[in-house]
């Protein structure tokens, strides 16, 4: 979903409920917001070294989002048995190619989507994380990634993130059906 719809949020309180999935936990080149920790949330990098990635063939996929890097290496994702990805709609393409391509056995994909472009401006501001040029980024570029996520047979599953508890308790739900737990 697009940025601020609470994705980390519900795959925080995801992981918590299902121990035996593993987060992937991306790389990237943006700078790490207050509390985040290399190694756990991001594996936070340079322009360089990603670049150096992709054109070693490192990553599932990778994108250049709001005018940072990022990307799922394949070596983080190695033996881990199911895992679960923090990605945008871009990164879902590129994994859908992945698949396409025989690269990766498979995937689900769950889309979350906010009640509207307002609520998504609301939740970036409340975050404080972003300078308002990256807000104003951030929601323009939310228009394309709803049209994308909401056309039917895009993804599995679509998520409304308006009430948080509730959406916490269908992203257990859905992830508990698509893997039959
Ligand atoms: N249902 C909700 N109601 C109100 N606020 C919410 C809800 N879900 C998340 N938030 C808040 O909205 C903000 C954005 O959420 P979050 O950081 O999880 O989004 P994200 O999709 O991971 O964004 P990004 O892609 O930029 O990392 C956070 O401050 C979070 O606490």
């Amino acid at each position: 979903g697009p940025s601020g719809v609470g994705k980390g949020t519900l795959l925080e309180h995801l992981m918590k409920v299902m121990p035996q999935f593993t987060f992937s936990v991306s790389h990237t080149t943006r700078a790490p917001r207050p509390g985040e920790e290399d190694g756990v949330h991001y594996n936070f990098s340079t322009v360089e070294k990603v670049k150096a990635m992709i054109s070693n063939g490192e990553f599932l996929e990778w994108a250049e989002v709001h005018g940072n890097y990022y990307g799922t290496s394949l070596e983080g994702l190695r033996g881990k048995g199911v895992t679960v990805l923090d990605i945008d709609v871009q990164g879902v393409k590129n994994v859908k190619r992945a698949v396409a391509e025989g690269r990766l056995a498979g995937a689900n994909y769950v889309f979350i989507r906010p009640v509207n472009v307002a609520v998504l401006e609301e939740r970036l501001r409340g975050r404080g994380t972003e300078t308002e040029e990256k807000i104003l980024l951030r929601v323009a570029n939310a228009t394309g990634e709803l049209e994308y996520g909401e056309e039917a047979g895009n993804f599995d599953v679509i998520i409304t993130n308006n009430d948080l508890n509730k959406a916490k308790m269908e992203i257990v739900e859905v992830v508990k059906s698509l893997y039959r737990l």
